[in-house]
């Protein structure tokens, strides 16, 4: 059976990329993954000093808000830069908070489906004709974490 996710406060909210877990990279601390990604899209750009604006809004809303500003500029490398970015935001969540990590490995080989309505990129889609890009990198941090842990035992 698919797990569907979407909202922090919904069944399998943890998988959210909305869902209050911290995340470090570069020794820097980012509220959500969300805050990360979307603050990403600005770097390189004339608004790269809005990425620690982003970096200290109090909720990740409000920073999917700013990153979605169309009045901004974006990166013009964003369409493919946008994967690599959400894969360390998002591994780097799993393998800091072991709560969602083992929710993760909990799901065995299910299907994961981020049940978005609007966004046919990361999530399934209104009607489901989606990619759900998001889904299948939780998948494949599953795959990733489930060999780390085998590695571990050779
Ligand atoms: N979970 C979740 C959302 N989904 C997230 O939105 C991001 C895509 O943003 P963009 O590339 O700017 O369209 C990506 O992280 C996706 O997982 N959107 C929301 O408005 N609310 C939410 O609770």
């Amino acid at each position: 059976m698919a797990i569907y996710f979407y909202k922090a406060d919904q069944p399998y909210g943890c998988f959210s990329n909305f869902s209050p877990h911290q995340i470090i990279i570069d020794g820097k601390e980012w509220p959500t993954v969300e805050h990360y990604y979307q603050a990403h899209k600005l770097l390189g750009t004339p608004d790269e000093p809005l990425m620690e604006v982003i970096r200290h809004l109090p909720t990740p809303e409000q920073a999917a808000a700013t990153g979605r500003d169309r009045d901004r500029i974006i990166r013009p490398d964003w369409g493919t830069a946008k994967r690599e970015v959400m894969w360390q935001a998002v591994l780097t969540k799993f393998l800091t908070h072991k709560d969602v990590q083992k929710a993760l490995l909990e799901t065995g080989e299910e299907l994961l489906v981020e049940d978005s309505p609007r966004d046919y990129y990361w999530g399934r889609g209104k009607d489901g004709s989606g990619e759900n890009q998001l889904g299948k990198m939780l998948m494949e941090v599953r795959s990733y974490l489930r060999n780390q842990f085998w590695q571990s035992q050779l």
